[in-house]
């Protein structure tokens, strides 16, 4: 049995960290009960790439926090990292299912209605619901899939979700009673002054909202 918990995933990115190291933000946001870490880099050398991973790997270790690799399956082998996300422009899952291996966690970004239906053919952990808003933090997305997005994927998918995309304290709650399993954000914590704080305020409301009790 796979041992993740999808409640509050960050996905990292360097150039909104205001300067601090990545590994700070990081074991400060789980301090405050992020539950999955994925490393995502699109700006840098494959060899940076593999050395953050490795950093990261180790900071997460104590925590018992997977580590998720962001498209690239060749990091995430050469650093034995718990997951990979992919999405639907990247390797195929069941390419990088057949090399990763049966106990890996793979999650797949689903875009549309379509993308779920197809996702439940597949050997996939879980799936990132993409953009349930729109971002700065991203702007080559499909159209935002908003809360009635939400609604229908989680009716048809048989994996567990996340939504991505414009996640903050503010709406937070309403992606959890949309039907989805946790929320995924980068700059609600990334930027926060306070990564921890931020990440306290995230999973308090993902706890509550998830037993159904008012803030
Ligand atoms: C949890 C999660 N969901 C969706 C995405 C987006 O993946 P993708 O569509 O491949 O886009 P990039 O992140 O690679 O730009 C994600 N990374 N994580
Ligand atoms: C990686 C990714 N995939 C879809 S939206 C997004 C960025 C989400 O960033 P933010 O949480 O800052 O809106
Ligand atoms: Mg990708």
């Amino acid at each position: 049995m796979k041992d993740f918990d999808l409640s509050l995933y960050l996905v990292t990115d360097r150039s909104l960290s205001l300067n601090r190291p990545l590994e700070y933000v990081v074991e400060e946001a789980v301090k405050g009960g992020v539950t999955m870490v994925q490393l995502r880099e699109k700006d840098c050398s494959s060899k940076e790439f593999y050395e953050l991973a490795v950093r990261l790997k180790i900071c997460l270790k104590p925590y018992k926090i997977p580590l998720i690799i962001n498209d690239r399956l060749d990091i995430a082998l050469a650093c034995d990292a718990e997951g990979l996300h992919i999405g639907q422009e990247d390797i195929p899952c069941a390419i990088a299912r057949k090399l990763f291996g049966k106990h890996k966690i793979i999650g797949l970004s689903v875009e549309n209605v379509q993308d779920a239906i197809d996702a439940n053919k597949l050997d996939v952990d879980y799936i990132g619901i993409s953009p349930v808003f729109n971002t700065s933090t991203k702007t080559d997305t499909a159209q935002a899939l908003g809360l009635d997005g939400i609604r229908k994927i989680t009716q048809i998918s048989m994996f567990p979700s996340v939504g991505i995309g414009g996640i903050n304290t503010g709406n937070a709650r309403e992606i959890i009673q949309a039907g989805a399993d946790g929320i995924s954000v980068v700059s609600a914590i990334m930027s926060a002054k306070e990564p921890l704080q931020a990440a306290s305020q995230l999973s308090e409301i993902i706890t509550l909202s998830k037993k159904n009790i008012d803030i």
